[in-house]
């Protein structure tokens, strides 16, 4: 299927998931990170949930990093350019809502994209290859572009991978592992 077509799919799907089931399977997305081969490493890139569309919720997986001593990094979006500037996450960093609902940094110590080790993905779907769709803007396809080659790139889903994603791109970059309330996706 195209992405057009799975976004559409996966908006329904996750609106139909009541909040207690959100907050259970967001739980158990955290827990099944802990068998990731990834605990050795420093820098983490977090996206903060949109609690209107019924994203994942990361305050799970942040409270592990932090109880870990990471760096947390949390990022800014510019609408205009589709870009995003990573901040690192503090006990006094303020947090805001723009206007599409993404709770964001108001500013703090910028940090370079080369030096994330691990970045949690937000999504949409996801194929059996590793290959995504968010909400069709490029954000996290220019961000993850700008990440060292080395860097793993973790999606978050509360679903099981769809068999093919047909309109793939060159820009598009694949998902290392896809994180569900079930299990751990390799690819
Ligand atoms: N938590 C989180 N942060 C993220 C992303 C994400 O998916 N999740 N993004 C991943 O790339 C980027 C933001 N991408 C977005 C792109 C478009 C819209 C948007 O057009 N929202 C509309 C309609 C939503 C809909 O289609 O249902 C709106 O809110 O009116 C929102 C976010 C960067 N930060
Ligand atoms: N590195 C890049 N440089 C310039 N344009 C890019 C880059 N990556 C993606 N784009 C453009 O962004 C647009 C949206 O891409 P796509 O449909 O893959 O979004 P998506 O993966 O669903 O969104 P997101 O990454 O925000 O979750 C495409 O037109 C694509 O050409």
């Amino acid at each position: 299927m195209t992405k057009a077509e799975l976004r559409h799919i996966y908006k329904e799907k996750r609106a139909s998931l009541s909040p207690q089931t959100v907050e259970d399977y967001s739980i158990a997305i955290a827990n099944q990170l802990l068998e990731l081969p990834i605990w050795d490493k420093m820098y983490f890139h977090v996206f903060l949930t949109m609690e209107n569309q019924k994203e994942v919720k990361t305050e799970f997986i942040l409270h592990i990093l932090q109880g870990k001593d990471k760096n947390c990094l949390v990022s800014k979006s510019d609408f205009s350019t589709f870009k995003m500037k990573s901040y690192l996450l503090q006990d006094n960093t303020k947090i805001g809502l723009n206007v599409y609902g993404i709770p964001e940094p108001i500013d703090g110590i910028e940090i370079d994209h080369s030096k994330i080790e691990v970045v949690f993905v937000p999504l949409l779907a996801y194929d059996k290859k590793g290959h995504r769709t968010g909400y069709g803007k490029g954000f996290y396809d220019r961000f993850l572009n700008e990440c060292a080659p080395n860097c793993v790139k973790v999606g978050l889903s509360f679903f099981p991978p769809e068999n093919d994603i047909t309109d793939i791109l060159t820009t598009d970059v694949a998902l290392d592992y896809c994180v569900t309330p079930e299990q751990v996706y390799r690819f």
